[in-house]
């Protein structure tokens, strides 16, 4: 018998027999609040994780069976638009459906068997979901990746994760016809397409002649669910790998807590299809029984966020900072978001300039989180909670997370230090397997009791944490430390500002000092350099501690980011230092 199942209750248990045709007498079903019950027993060590969990049978289609049932209106759990007029709409029952054909398309002609791994890169399209939980379904490894990825990227992932199966569209095809040879594992490749190409099995041709029967494979806890790239902000991407349970368990209670979401809830996140951070709206959303809403998005397009916001009634919305710092330098008093109430942001600091304004001209709050391609959500602004600007709130259980020097010894309250997560006596479940086929990596990172994020910060007396800097991007400058976020939020505070990046830079006598790459607003693109360099070093002199204010200031077109839009402060880092 499953435990999961066990946990869910009695009721679950009978009402999945008589799902599978075992017929008991059934007494009601539960309400979506009994998955977070469980959660929370899990969590508390109330309840062991249980041996076999799958996300697809034993939540997915646990919303499906309440649908069946009319005790959960049939709302949508996808919802899709291209903005041009095409949409797609999704019951859980058709999610069902659907991603159980697409399960039969990875079975039978991709011959893919339960551990196989398979390359997801996808744009936005409804695909992207259905075969995320047709991977789940049978048990096959999905490895995400972000569309803008070059020959050289899905090479060096296609082989160092020995993928057997690829599924992307027109744009990449040519692109992995010209290195598949040299990825011996690669034996299908799926395209997502209306027109059909040689070599390649077409995805929709053969979605459409499948049968929508499957049953769903039986999969461990501790199983791999998928594998992440890391966004390799600090260098060479490093492979992830989550369990069945890491994510589809663990997410369930941000989606409460942090995200806010209830059963009736519509959540957009404007993120990519590559990035974790799909992950993190996919899990919880359908873990709570929301409705995924998403926008066919090529790029970032700040008036399209907005008018869709005003035109679709989405209720949670999630983008990282900076699309918050683009969208805030609109005029959005001329929008109104009628069914918004509750905004989140994360994956990189959010200068609190940027939350200030935000809220004063919508009325809504930010709430930010922090976490990794590790992780699920490690601190949070919850929900309800008190939010002190600038701070990344509070730890989000199970986590216990603390400010630890370089031995693993916790530090008290207000002393900077490395952000760490407490994995020792018990690793928490919803926390990544290891770095794939890199145990020294994976050693190192842990240390004493604790895993070592690679951030530093510090935490208040009421438990809230101050990100400072990842920790190669801290300044040391004439044995001051400074971390780049705070430099950077007090930039951000000057109109002259959209948006920056603050590394180090050789200096003779400090040996380094404070060095600001900064991108003007078009008020302020004409003014005279040096004399808006003073000003904007005065600025900062006068809005936090004088000896953080950057001695070098650059102005730039644009900073160098990631595929999932994060600053690369390595690279300007780098540049200075000529590496
Ligand atoms: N709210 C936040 N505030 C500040 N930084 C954040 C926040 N959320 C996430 N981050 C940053 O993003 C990192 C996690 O990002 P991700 O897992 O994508 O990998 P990466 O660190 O960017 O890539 P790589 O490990 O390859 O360098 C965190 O360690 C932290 O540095």
């Amino acid at each position: 018998m499953r435990l999961w199942l066990r946990g869910l209750g009695l009721q679950v248990l009978r009402s999945f027999q008589k799902f599978c045709g075992v017929h008991t007498q059934v007494p009601p079903l539960p309400v979506p609040q009994k998955i977070l019950d469980s959660w929370e027993a899990i969590s508390l060590g109330r309840q062991p994780v249980p041996e076999y969990f799958n996300f697809a049978h034993d939540v997915l289609d646990m919303w499906t069976q309440l649908e069946k049932t009319g005790q959960r209106p049939s709302c949508p759990a996808f919802w899709w638009v291209d903005g041009k007029g095409a949409e797609v709409k999704w019951s859980f029952e058709e999610l069902g459906k659907q991603s159980r054909k697409a399960a039969n398309v990875l079975g039978d002609a991709c011959s893919l068997q339960p551990g196989d791994r398979m390359m997801l890169v996808l744009p936005r399209l409804p695909e992207w979901w259905l075969v995320s939980v047709a991977c789940m379904r049978t048990g096959v490894v999905m490895i995400p990746g972000v569309s803008q990825l070059t020959e050289k990227d899905l090479k060096y992932r296609l082989q160092v994760s020995r993928a057997k199966s690829i599924i992307t569209s027109d744009s990449l095809a040519p692109h992995v016809d010209a290195i598949s040879s040299e990825c011996p594992t690669l034996q299908t490749k799926l395209l997502v397409s209306d027109t059909s190409r040689p070599g390649w099995l077409n995805f929709r041709e053969l979605l459409q002649e499948a049968s929508t029967k499957h049953s769903c494979v039986r999969t461990k806890s501790q199983d791999a669910l998928a594998i992440y790239f890391t966004s390799g902000t600090t260098g060479a991407p490093k492979m992830v790998e989550h369990s069945h349970c890491s994510y589809g368990l663990g997410f369930v209670a941000s989606g409460s807590r942090w995200m806010g979401l209830t059963g009736s809830d519509i959540f957009w996140n404007t993120t990519d299809t590559g990035w974790v951070k799909a992950a993190w709206s996919l899990f919880p959303t359908w873990g709570i029984g929301s409705c995924l809403f998403v926008h066919e998005m090529p790029r970032v397009d700040t008036k399209l966020i907005l008018n869709t916001l005003s035109r679709f009634p989405i209720t949670n919305l999630c983008c990282v900072p900076t699309i918050f710092r683009l969208l805030v330098q609109e005029d959005l008093t001329k929008y109104q978001f009628q069914s918004l109430r509750h905004c989140l942001t994360g994956g990189e600091a959010l200068n609190p300039d940027v939350r200030d304004k935000w809220k004063s001209q919508t009325g809504l709050e930010l709430h930010e989180g922090y976490g990794q391609s590790e992780t699920v959500t490690i601190c949070a602004n919850a929900r309800g909670t008190k939010i002190k600007s600038g701070s990344m709130g509070r730890a989000s259980p199970p986590y216990d997370v603390q400010i630890v020097d370089d031995e693993g010894n916790v530090l008290p309250p207000g002393e900077e230090g490395n952000i760490g997560v407490r994995i020792r006596p018990t690793r928490p479940f919803c926390f990544f397997n290891c770095y794939l086929d890199n145990p020294e990596k994976t050693a190192a990172s842990e240390q004493g009791d604790f895993y070592i994020t690679g951030d530093r910060g510090r935490m208040d007396a009421d438990g809230y944490f101050w990100f400072l800097g990842r920790n190669d991007d801290v300044i040391n400058s004439s044995s001051y430390r400074i971390g780049p976020v705070e430099v950077e939020s007090a930039l951000a505070e000057h109109p002259a500002v959209l948006e920056c990046a603050v590394v180090s830079s050789p200096d003779p006598i400090r040996g380094e000092v404070v060095k600001a790459f900064i991108v003007l607003t078009p008020a302020y693109s004409s003014h005279d350099p040096e004399a808006l360099t003073r000003e904007l070093q005065e600025h900062v002199k006068k809005v936090t501690a004088p000896y953080k204010y950057p001695r070098k200031v650059a102005f730039v077109s644009e900073l160098p980011k990631t595929v999932s839009g994060k600053i690369q402060r390595s690279k300007l880092r780098n540049q200075e230092w000529g590496r």
